[in-house]
């Protein structure tokens, strides 16, 4: 299985997310926005952003399953690769913003710019949370048997796959097989700082693990040089 790499462009500035993109463009890595760059600019901001390339959209809805299937109507005309949404919403939730894309698939075709639909991923537990965080939430279990549980709830509803950590992908392999998406955040290279990040590992255990995407900020994105930092993360999961 190989690793793609998805570079989190979190800014609320356009100038400087178009900079960044641009500066990324043609090294094979996808740009990813979120609620910082979205509640700045709205969806003519992401559109002037990303200038119709692939993307990731991570805006991790999370509310009643009437209003996230509306707010999934709203972002699919973006046409992004990937949106995501809160698998602790519940079953009900996941499955109405499953049901948003299928409808909108019935209803009109592909959306133009030749794009794919969108794959539809459920966050399980925030990869800023241990396990001490995690129950002062009224979480009692490990955050693995909460991956586990959040796991079977969102795949079992529709998601295509699931952003979790990569201390959990080897076990969701295990459970789930090759088939879903299984994006992961938390990820630092070698003696990088993991600043609020709690659970994490290198771009090349995350690999061996079974990421299909890592996911990488700050490393990059305030690095001198952002182009030679994501060529290194490129060739440490080409070597994984
Ligand atoms: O559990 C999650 C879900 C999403 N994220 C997002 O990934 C990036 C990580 O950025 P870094 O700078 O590499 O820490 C960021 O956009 C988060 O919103 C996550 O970290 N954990």
């Amino acid at each position: 299985m190989t690793t793609g790499l998805i570079v989190a462009i979190d800014t609320p500035e356009l100038p400087q997310a178009q900079a960044m993109i641009g500066r990324l463009r043609g090294l094979g890595a996808m740009p990813k926005l979120g609620l910082e760059f979205f509640l700045a600019h709205g969806p003519a901001g992401v559109a002037a952003a990303v200038q119709g390339e692939p993307f990731f959209l991570d805006l991790k809805l999370h509310d009643i399953p009437n209003t996230v299937a509306g707010a999934v109507r709203s972002i699919l005309p973006l046409s992004p690769t990937l949106l995501t949404v809160h698998a602790a919403g519940g079953a009900a939730l996941v499955a109405a913003a499953r049901g948003a894309i299928d409808s909108a698939i019935a209803e009109g075709g592909l959306p133009a710019g030749g794009h794919a639909w969108p794959r539809l991923l459920a966050v399980t537990v925030l990869t800023s949370l241990d396990g001490a965080a995690l129950a002062a939430t009224g979480v009692a279990d490990q955050p693995e048997a909460q991956v586990r549980r959040l796991a079977g709830l969102a795949l079992g509803a529709g998601a295509d796959g699931l952003v979790c950590s990569p201390h959990e992908v080897a076990m969701l392999r295990e459970a789930y097989g090759a088939d879903p998406v299984l994006v992961v955040p938390g990820i630092r290279p070698a003696g990088a700082a993991p600043g609020d990040q709690a659970r994490v590992m290198t771009p090349r255990e995350a690999a061996r693990a079974g990421a299909s995407w890592i996911v990488v900020g700050r490393p990059i994105t305030t690095a001198a040089d952002p182009e030679a930092a994501t060529q290194a993360i490129l060739d440490e999961l080409a070597a994984a």
